[in-house]
């Protein structure tokens, strides 16, 4: 199937209308071949760019943020770029403007990509993504689909038990959340090997996914998930690249 056919010709075409301003989801934004040639790079790269959590592995791209919250300028490999960063910035926030997503973040695309792996009861704790990124989260899923949780806190700020909204996110999806889904809300995943209770009524963007029927009795068996979430770093230092060519020398 070709990715760009299920495209939405602008991305209020793809809003979660139930969840409070402002999310997106757009299922099949790759195709199974970019999503297996992504698999592939991620698996391929040295052991040393994993780093082993509790609970969950991951790599920085293109490398960690320093204590300042800073990110020593060098661009993303090529394999980051395309196609995800290029069809998403091809995507016009409305009909009216050539404007995408990132247009008014400081450097007008992602800079940094977080490759998170969740295989079955692995999960992620409900947090805030923090003031290092441009409030704009653009998250690719791979692999299996999970359910992210999304809280709302209480009048004291800690947060609420249970989620306010719950997100499905299937394989090859594309997931924008901003706005005061960035700022105010919480979100995570739970460390679940199935996810259950998802229906209609449950799933904030029920209506926008490829495949609902592959859930069975409201129950989605997880399998190993793997996200590629970018983001905008707001810091960045050109250190960074002299360093790096100084080093080529
Ligand atoms: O894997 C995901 O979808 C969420 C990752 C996340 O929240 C983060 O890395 O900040
Ligand atoms: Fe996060």
């Amino acid at each position: 199937m070709d990715a760009l056919a299920s495209l939405p010709s602008c991305l209020e075409e793809s809003r979660i209308g139930s969840l409070p301003a402002d999310a997106f989801y757009i299922k099949d934004f790759i195709s199974p071949e970019e999503e297996q040639a992504l698999l592939e790079k991620i698996e391929a790269a040295p052991k040393p760019r994993w780093k082993s959590l509790a609970h969950r592995r991951l790599q920085t791209w293109p490398s960690d943020l320093t204590k300042s919250n800073t990110l020593l300028e060098s661009a993303l490999p090529n394999w980051l770029l395309e196609p995800v960063v290029t069809r998403l910035l091809s995507l016009q926030t409305s009909t009216k403007t050539n404007d995408h997503i990132f247009s008014v973040s400081p450097h007008g695309a992602p800079n940094h990509v977080l490759i998170n792996e969740y295989k079955p009861s692995q999960g992620i704790m409900p947090h805030r993504d923090g003031s290092a990124y441009h409030p704009v989260v653009c998250t690719v899923s791979l692999g299996s689909s999970i359910t992210l949780d999304i809280y709302d806190t209480k009048e004291d700020g800690t947060r609420e038990n249970e989620p306010k909204y719950r997100i499905f996110q299937e394989p090859r999806s594309l997931l924008i959340t901003t706005g005061k889904l960035y700022t105010d809300f919480l979100h995570g995943i739970s460390e679940n090997d199935q996810d259950t209770n998802l229906s209609p009524e449950s799933v904030s963007n029920w209506d926008l996914l490829a495949s609902p029927e592959k859930i069975t009795n409201g129950t989605w068996q997880r399998a190993t998930r793997t996200s590629l979430t970018y983001r905008d770093v707001i810091k960045v230092s050109k250190l960074g690249n002299k360093f790096g060519i100084f080093r080529k020398r």
